[in-house]
């Protein structure tokens, strides 16, 4: 068989679904002019070369939200990916009850804070659909 991969670009993306003590996690909303634009992703972003998953992920939700979290809060729900002819992406989602500071849409054209069923109901990026079932335990019901 052929081997497709060399065609292919590689990224690792990061992802926080960050949880509110009523059981609710927040989503952004892609901005205009972006990839996927409007659709509902959790924040994040890609990791650099060398960067290990959580320390991308503290940096990225500095420069998103403006919060500061530490790496250790951070829990790993689950994985997901995405491949097609350009790309092949691994999504990891970590979960975290904990952080400092008030989150602010730097990067994002809103935020919205989602119990289950309406997080259920967002439009979302392809490769984040098969991580809404690992992270239900962690959400309240409605
Ligand atoms: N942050 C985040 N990105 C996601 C999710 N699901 C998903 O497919 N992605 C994709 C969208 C982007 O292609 C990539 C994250 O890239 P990024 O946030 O660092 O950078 P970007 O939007 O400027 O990148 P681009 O797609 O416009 O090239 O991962 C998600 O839940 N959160």
């Amino acid at each position: 068989m052929e081997n497709a991969g060399p065609a292919r670009r590689s990224i690792l993306v990061v992802a926080a679904a960050l949880i509110d003590p009523e059981g609710r996690v927040l989503v952004q909303q892609r901005a205009p002019g972006k990839s996927l634009a409007g659709l509902w992703e959790f924040p994040g972003g890609k990791a650099e070369p060398g960067e290990s998953p959580e320390e991308a992920l503290v940096r990225e939700l500095d420069e998103e939200l403006g919060i500061a979290i530490d790496a250790a809060a951070l829990s790993p729900v689950a994985f997901s990916t995405a491949t097609d002819d350009a790309l092949s992406l691994v999504l990891l989602l970590f979960a975290s009850r904990v952080w400092r500071g008030v989150p602010r849409p730097f990067d994002a054209a809103a935020l919205r804070w989602c119990a289950i069923d309406a997080l259920r109901r967002l439009p979302m990026p392809p490769a984040d659909v098969p991580l809404i079932d690992p992270l239900a335990p962690w959400l309240s019901a409605t």
